[in-house]
């Protein structure tokens, strides 16, 4: 445990889960060649991005099966396998048909990826170390999205679509040499699963899914991560320039923050997870509230929103992606290691099924006021905008519920095993009173 060895092997499987990203985010950087190279408009262009994160969403509970089966080092070289034919496939595509093949191709090797690395941690890391290790997974992972933006996008521009392409599909090609010659899935003498016959798929399915533990982590992650999401994959874009007014520089700018937010805030987060675990789900709520009153704040602002505010904005949706691994969190505190990777896949399917509805329902409303001529000024006018993303704070008080009403039985089970977790204005005195006297002379 915590030994050179474990940090290697999470060393390639976070290698692995940024080129993951790398592959999920270089498609939606390359929208104006993408436009140009498949003859596609708006709506065939989202279908690309929306059918790869269906594949992605419903391959979660099957592979989380599978990596509980067959471990993490065959299902992250088989996923890198996916990602380099897909992204050969794009390479070569000239139709929305089969470009769209190659990009579910991408999302179901990406779908393979985060649960086998995120099963790594608690069998390489002891459990005070497992917070910030899965945090950080999360964090380093985060960078693919830059190598996208930045020398994905050089290459592409220096080189033309078909090579940039096949050298996406050569790191993937990289992945799976590293994980198949480097990487194991344990360390000597651990066995994930108890000794004995192996549970069948349809008792770890079950047993993961009545964990009430597992369920608050998949509330966690639907309510905490999906506004974020929407933002930065399809509608943000969109909402800043023809709706805010910003020039593409200033919202592409927004964009980098986000990045940048997402990536500092996972270190702070995982040590506050390390340290106050019974503290976990107050800081979703708090940071899914915090999302609805800077959302409010935005939308009901008269005209253009002052560019401090959508800082204000992109900041809070990007602590989104780090505060979701608090769901990857509890699943892993609630669960044998032996069902983790089911678990964790039931968790990771909250954040974008939430996501995948809301970018339906934002594009849903915009076109309906459209339709009915409630958006004289354009379909993606500032108006059509306020009334269409509005529909986030629904999702967001649903999953707030669901969440709450969830941590109640979950409380009720600790209690029974002789955990009480204090309400939280007598947790708060007693930290001020520990910090008194820990900064007292005496
Ligand atoms: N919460 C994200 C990952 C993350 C961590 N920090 C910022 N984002 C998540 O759910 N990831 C799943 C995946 O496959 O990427």
């Amino acid at each position: 445990m915590n030994s050179w060895r474990a940090y290697t092997v999470w060393g390639i499987g976070v290698f692995a889960y940024l080129v993951a990203v790398l592959q999920r985010t270089s498609f939606g950087v390359v929208g104006l060649e993408a436009a140009d190279r498949f003859h596609a408009g708006g709506a065939a262009l989202s279908a690309f991005t929306v059918l790869q994160l269906v594949v992605y969403a419903s391959l979660q509970i099957p592979v989380g099966i599978l990596v509980d089966r067959f471990g993490s080092r065959i299902m992250i070289a088989t996923g890198a396998v996916f990602m380099a034919l897909g992204q050969l496939q794009i390479a070569v595509a000239e139709s929305v048909v089969t470009g769209i093949i190659g990009r579910m191709l991408v999302g179901m090797g990406d779908a393979m990826t985060f649960v086998s690395v995120l099963r790594l941690v608690p069998l390489w890391f002891d459990s005070r170390k497992s917070p910030l290790m899965s945090q950080l997974t999360g964090v380093v992972g985060q960078l693919g999205q830059l190598v996208s933006v930045i020398p994905f996008l050089a290459l592409l521009h220096a080189t033309g679509w078909t090579q940039a392409f096949m050298s996406l599909a050569a790191m993937s090609v990289l992945v799976v040499v590293l994980a198949l010659s480097v990487l194991r899935n344990s360390p000597a003498g651990v066995r994930p699963a108890p000794e004995g016959e192996p549970e069948g798929t349809l008792t770890v399915l079950g047993a993961a899914w009545r964990q009430p533990g597992t369920r608050l982590g998949m509330w966690s992650h639907f309510t905490v991560q999906f506004s974020g999401n929407v933002f930065a994959l399809m509608w943000g874009f969109p909402f800043m320039v023809a709706g805010e007014g910003y020039s593409s520089s200033s919202a592409a700018g927004l964009m980098s923050f986000f990045v940048a937010v997402a990536i500092l805030a996972g270190p702070p987060m995982g040590r506050f997870v390390a340290r106050y675990p019974l503290r976990r789900s107050t800081l979703v709520l708090a940071i899914s509230g915090l999302t609805a009153l800077v959302w409010i704040a935005v939308l009901l602002t008269p005209g253009q929103a002052p560019l401090w505010l959508m800082a204000v904005l992109v900041a809070v949706l990007a602590l989104g992606g780090p505060s979701s691994m608090i769901g990857f969190d509890f699943a892993r505190t609630f669960n044998p290691s032996h069902r983790l990777g089911t678990a964790t896949g039931i968790v990771n399917i909250g954040g974008f099924v939430a996501a995948l509805l809301t970018m339906f329902l934002v594009g849903y409303l915009l076109d309906i006021q459209h339709a009915l001529g409630l958006s004289p000024q354009g379909l993606y006018s500032l108006d059509a905008f306020r009334v269409a993303l509005a529909v986030q704070l629904l999702v967001l008080g649903g999953g707030a519920f669901a969440l709450m009403r969830v941590r109640r039985r979950v409380r009720r089970n600790l209690e029974a095993q002789g955990v009480t977790v204090p309400p939280l204005r007598e947790a708060w005195a007693a930290f001020r009173e520990q910090r008194r006297s820990q900064g007292s002379p005496d």
